[in-house]
């Protein structure tokens, strides 16, 4: 496990667990637990998945220091523009029973480019106040960034983006690095849909799991990774990633699987 230091130096873990769908306080507890005991300490949750309340449960009965936990929340689609921003962050620290976040992204860009930037804005007041150590964005094309560069005083620190072999945007992941913009790949793992036959290839030629060899792919091409898995097992295979790494041609052939099509919303077109 590494950390990867943001463009303004505060230092991210490489590895996250991710807590969309968890609703279910037991299984989160039990989830994060050995989350921790596998050597996790970001977790990434988001005002739309309703489990900030929980998580801040969990975590406040663990014996881990907050300065040694990386919390990212995400400000909701419903809660955008200046005054609902900043409200709907005083939400979000109370229910994970907080005084700060270590990342806050605004989870969709949608397509009206005034409320991404009102958005933004608080986001940066509270990012100056001290209230969040580092601000960035969910599912955002060049476009929208470029708003935001071109009207802000902060470049997001993150962009959070689906990444698989199966929807991998090249052109944005190198755009990105350029400005200095961290990519983090939400649904490493296919939703668990794992076996697909390239990637069972891999992973007897590595001797690893097909989830090891799809979330090494993620971390040697440069992205932060934060696969979801309540099953203490899964958990620590998802961890146990930093002793082998992949050939050139096997990163290019995973890379080479790319179709172009989201999962979910479409962040070129999708608005609310
Ligand atoms: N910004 C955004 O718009 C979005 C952000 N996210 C974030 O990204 C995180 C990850 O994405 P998510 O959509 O959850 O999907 P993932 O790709 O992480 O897949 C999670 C699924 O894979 C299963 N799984 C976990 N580990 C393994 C394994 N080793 N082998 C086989 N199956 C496995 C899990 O099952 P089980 O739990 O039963 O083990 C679960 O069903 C989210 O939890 C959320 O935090 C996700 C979507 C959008
Ligand atoms: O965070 C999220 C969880 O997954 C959803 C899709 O299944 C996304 O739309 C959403 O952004």
């Amino acid at each position: 496990m590494y950390d990867i230091e943001l463009n303004n130096g505060v230092k991210m873990p490489v590895l996250g667990l991710g807590i969309y769908k968890m609703t279910d306080e037991g299984e989160m507890k039990d989830a994060v637990q050995h989350a921790l005991a596998a050597g996790y300490r970001s977790f990434d949750t988001a005002q739309m998945y309703g489990n900030e309340g929980m998580l801040g449960n969990v975590l406040e009965k663990t014996d881990i220091s907050r300065e040694n936990l990386f919390l990212t929340s995400k400000v909701d689609t419903g809660n955008m523009g200046y005054e609902k921003t900043r409200a709907s962050f005083t939400r979000s620290l109370e229910d994970l029973k907080t005084d700060y976040l270590d990342l806050f992204l605004v989870h969709w860009p949608g397509q009206k480019k005034q409320r991404l930037l009102d958005t933004w804005s608080a986001m940066e007041e509270l990012y100056f106040q001290g209230k969040i150590r580092a601000i960035g964005v969910c599912n955002c094309q060049i476009r929208h960034l470029e708003w935001i560069l071109e009207n802000s005083r902060v470049t997001p620190a993150v962009n959070q983006v689906e990444r698989n072999p199966l929807m991998n945007d090249e052109e944005l992941f190198l755009w990105c690095r350029e400005k200095g913009i961290q990519m983090e790949a939400w649904r490493p793992l296919l939703k668990g849909n794992v076996d697909l036959p390239e990637i069972s290839e891999l992973a007897g030629k590595y001797g690893k799991t097909p989830a090891q060899i799809l979330l090494r792919w993620e971390i040697q091409s440069g992205y932060i990774v934060i696969p979801k898995s309540v099953h203490q097992e899964r958990i620590f295979e998802n961890a146990d990633i930093f002793d082998f790494e992949l050939d050139e041609a096997d990163m290019s052939q995973l890379s080479s699987m790319n179709t172009g099509k989201h999962s979910s919303h479409d962040p070129e077109s999708y608005d609310f």
